[in-house]
């Protein structure tokens, strides 16, 4: 083991929140973003800049010292030595083992005698820490929280000291899991979507990792597959690919929410990887309130990887459409980006390939999403596109949530190709390319779509579960098990292909439509977006399509202290009784999530949502009539259980 000896450091003593930190990481930009790119961020910056001040006051007394402002020693790079004031430390350590430890590692520092501190650390110096729950930030995948203040009823957990931890938290994870390849110094890449919190949380982020000594490539705003397509995309001048990515979003959520996405060259993180890394950032939580001003030994370098990341997309409409230079010229295309993170798809994708973007809209970056929700399942935001394709009497409109992992496109006579529709669309056109191959979807999935991708694509449709990661890693698994399958898709608008390596790209998805557009239009020059609606030609739809929510009430009395889970499931037990009693209804034979029923020419879904306490059910009929018999049925089963909020259910009945 190595000892050093460290300078040492004044008493320390608290200094504002507003205060710089006393060293700031190095920064280095590797190559200038574009102009475009620039002023979209300048542009982010400024409208979070004046909408954070405007929350800075509602923001309430930090109930918890800034860790940065103590003593020093703690700061997660144990690897080099820190530079220390106030403190001689001697010690030689990794940061993944430091972030193993439990919260005895000051204790146990100072008991080996290598810490001998100058500083007195005085009572008022004690830290109070909050009792931050880390667990409660994961949501499935990804992780998400509040962190914006003013919203009644939810209060900040998504703090930049949290973000710090987490941040941490994931290099050490990632540096336990790179340790075969013998890496020591990881390089992660960062980057956000348009959110108003999106730069104090990168900042954050940018500390917690460069403090831990490792390094990070700074994106800016990007999208959520640009993230993953860092870790794979090989560039040594812009340092790709990076050992790991963190996306900083919340999707669709309203403003003041935020979370993380994390990536490696594997794909997103999973559920277990989350908890895991969430342990761990809830202990160097608790450390820091111990710990000092962290000294950052990491490089930050600024990346314009939008621009490496689109022009990838480029080059895969040139590729098929036999590498015509402007293989969408003359074709009208309109983009609406929600003020999300997708505008670049104007500039950098669109605008190279000869489309004409005239009318596009909602293209600059606005966190408090000013027009309509970032996502394409939203009937105001698929009416704004429909809209905007109409007036501009355009070809096709596409739109995207806020990342970019989901979209939806519209065809020239307004009619939306999103949801199940969406899903048959890519089905066609993967079923051309993998004939036979299994398309794998969430189980919200109309029966009309397997009838469409079994009798009239000649593919297999695997219903699966919601949620687009266990929708992607069934794909994955059947695929190991030796059925092939290429396609993995949502209702939602997330879509991923095995050929682009299972990542969630809204983007790509989009870039599949345009490729058959420009491999249509090198036969026929003037065909526009009939080419798509063709291929959807024999779905069967439904007349009536509802989700509706039913809320579990997790403190009433009938739930008996159990979890809303064990209330969920024996509701639905407890309607698969009565069904079964029912000649009008059948449960269908598989099923991988919740339960099921065919009846009366539709179909109903009565499912736990994965994350909240509700109960969602979808129904589909050809008849007002015939879903209202289905929706009776589940109201039949679910008025016995009185913590279950049937209201909407029964607003539903009644019109
Ligand atoms: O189960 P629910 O509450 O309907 O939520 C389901 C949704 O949760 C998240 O938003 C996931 O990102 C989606 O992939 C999933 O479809």
């Amino acid at each position: 083991q190595q000892h050093n000896s460290l300078p040492c450091l004044p008493p320390r003593r608290k200094k504002p929140a507003s205060t710089p930190r006393a060293r700031r990481p190095r920064i280095r930009t590797a190559k200038p973003a574009s102009r475009e790119l620039l002023l979209l961020t300048s542009m982010a910056a400024l409208s979070a800049k004046v909408i954070q001040n405007a929350f800075l006051a509602q923001d309430g007394p930090r109930t918890r010292h800034n860790p940065r402002y103590t003593c020093d020693f703690c700061a997660l790079n144990t690897r080099s030595m820190h530079s220390v004031q106030g403190c001689r430390l001697s010690l030689a350590d990794t940061s993944a083992k430091w972030l193993n430890t439990t919260s005895t590692a000051w204790i146990s520092f100072g008991k080996q005698g290598n810490i001998s501190c100058n500083a007195t650390q005085g009572a008022s110096d004690v830290l109070s820490i909050d009792k931050v729950d880390f667990l409660k930030l994961q949501n499935g995948s990804d992780i998400r929280g509040v962190a914006i203040a003013g919203v009644e009823g939810e209060p900040v957990n998504l703090t930049e000291l949290v973000a710090e931890a987490i941040a941490a938290a994931f290099a050490a994870w990632l540096l336990n899991k790179k340790k075969a390849d013998g890496l020591r110094r990881l390089r992660i890449s960062v980057g956000h979507d348009s959110r108003i919190s999106a730069h104090k949380l990168q900042n954050a982020i940018t500390h917690g990792i460069t403090a831990a000594g490792h390094d990070v490539l700074q994106f800016g705003l990007a999208s959520t597959p640009a993230m993953f397509n860092s870790t794979l995309t090989k560039d040594a001048i812009n340092h790709c690919p990076a050992d790991g990515g963190i996306m900083i979003t919340a999707s669709h959520l309203p403003y003041n929410r935020n979370g993380f996405k994390f990536f490696t060259s594997d794909g997103g993180l999973n559920k277990t990887d989350i908890k895991d890394i969430l342990e761990r950032a809830s202990r160097v939580y608790e450390e820091s309130a111990h710990c000092g001003k962290q000294e950052q030994t990491g490089v930050v370098t600024h990346v314009d990887y939008m621009s490496i990341y689109a022009s990838d997309l480029v080059q895969a409409v040139l590729k098929s459409a036999g590498n015509k230079e402007k293989p969408l010229e003359g074709l009208h295309i309109v983009v609406d980006a929600g003020n999300g993170a997708g505008g670049f798809f104007v500039d950098k994708v669109l605008k190279p390939l000869g489309a004409v973007t005239d009318g596009s809209q909602f293209l600059e970056p606005d966190g408090l999403f000013p027009n309509h929700i970032p996502n394409p399942e939203d009937k105001a935001a698929m009416e704004a596109i429909t809209q905007a394709v109409l007036n501009n009497k355009a070809d096709l409109g596409i739109i995207f949530d806020t990342d970019v992992d989901r979209s939806a496109a519209v065809d020239s006579s307004g009619r939306e190709l999103n949801r199940n529709r969406l899903i048959a669309l890519m089905s066609a056109i993967v079923l051309e390319e993998h004939p036979g191959t299994t398309v794998v979807t969430d189980s919200v999935t109309s029966d009309g779509l397997t009838a469409f991708i079994e009798k009239k694509l000649g593919g297999k449709h695997h219903r699966f579960k919601r949620g687009y990661k266990n929708v992607i890693d069934e794909a994955i698994r059947l695929n190991s098990t030796g059925e092939e399958s290429h396609l993995a898709m949502e209702t939602s608008g997330h879509g991923a292909l095995k050929e682009n390596h299972w990542l969630d790209d809204g983007a790509y998805m989009m870039v599949k439509l345009l490729n058959k557009l420009a491999g249509a239009r090198t036969l026929n020059p003037n065909i526009g977006s009939k080419v798509l609606t063709d291929l959807v030609e024999g779905l069967e739809e439904a007349a009536v399509t509802v989700e509706i929510r039913l809320k579990i009430d997790q403190n009433h009395a009938d739930l008996k202290g159990g979890s809303f889970r064990d209330y969920g499931e024996s509701i639905l037990k407890h309607l698969e009784s009565v069904i079964s009693k029912d000649p009008n209804l059948n449960k269908a034979p598989k099923n991988h999530e919740g339960v099921r029923v065919s009846g009366y020419g539709g179909w109903f879904l009565l499912r736990l949502s994965l994350h909240d306490p509700v109960l969602p059910l979808n129904i589909e009929a050809q008849s007002k009539n015939d879903a209202m018999k289905l929706g009776l049925a589940v109201l039949a089963a679910a008025s016995e259980f009185s913590a279950l909020d049937t209201t909407a259910l029964n607003k539903f009945l009644q019109q």
